[in-house]
């Protein structure tokens, strides 16, 4: 049900699904099951977001501490490929990435810890995003890194230019930007 990927503390979670004539049923978080895994997290917001052309890329965001976020990621209609960033200062795997898919078939979700960079891009079009934080929305704390940052070499499957927000599309690179994440708890 829990894997683990080559960063620390990022973590794949794949929720059974109990299909039936009916369709399914699935326990898509358990504070039991999660805290059992040694994941004890406190939710406190439920974001959705729905992107209608294929090929939109939300990323590389982030909450700078004290309003720092974890984040709980699923896509529950089409599909997309969602990034993770280890940004953690002194952090062994500092400035990998790891990419998973992510569908409404496959049903995984990504668990990203604070202290990452997070983005995905849209592989289907009307793809529907849903995720769990564990600090509230702030946006004074709210912040990108470029999505395409040669540094970052991150091998986004897309077919010509991505769909992007004007945040997204000025967001700076790693080495002109200055990681707060010194100051994580
Ligand atoms: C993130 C967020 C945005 N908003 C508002 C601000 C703005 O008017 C509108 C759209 O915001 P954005 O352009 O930041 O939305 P978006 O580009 O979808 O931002 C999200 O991207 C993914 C990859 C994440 O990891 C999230 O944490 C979040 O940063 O929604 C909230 O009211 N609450 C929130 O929690």
């Amino acid at each position: 049900m829990f894997e683990p990927t080559d960063i620390p503390d990022l973590t794949i979670f794949r929720p059974k699904r109990h299909g039936d004539a009916r369709g399914f049923f699935s326990e898509v978080w358990s504070r039991a099951a999660f805290e059992a895994a040694g994941l004890a997290f406190d939710w406190v917001q439920d974001n959705h977001s729905r992107s209608a052309e294929a090929g939109t890329l939300r990323g590389l965001h982030y909450q700078a501490p004290p309003m720092a976020q974890a984040k709980l990621v699923r896509c529950t209609a089409g599909r997309i490929w969602d990034v993770a960033v280890d940004v953690r200062p002194g952090s062994p795997t500092h400035g990998r990435h790891f990419g998973i898919e992510l569908s409404a078939e496959n049903w995984a979700q990504l668990l990203v810890p604070r202290g990452f960079l997070h983005g995905f891009v849209t592989l289907t079009p009307d793809a529907e995003v849903q995720y769990k934080v564990d600090a509230p929305y702030s946006p004074e704390h709210d912040g990108a890194v470029a999505w395409d940052d040669p540094a970052l070499a991150i091998p986004w499957p897309l077919d010509g230019a991505p769909v992007l927000s004007a945040k997204d599309a000025a967001a700076p690179k790693l080495a002109d930007w200055s990681n707060p994440f010194g100051d994580m708890p």
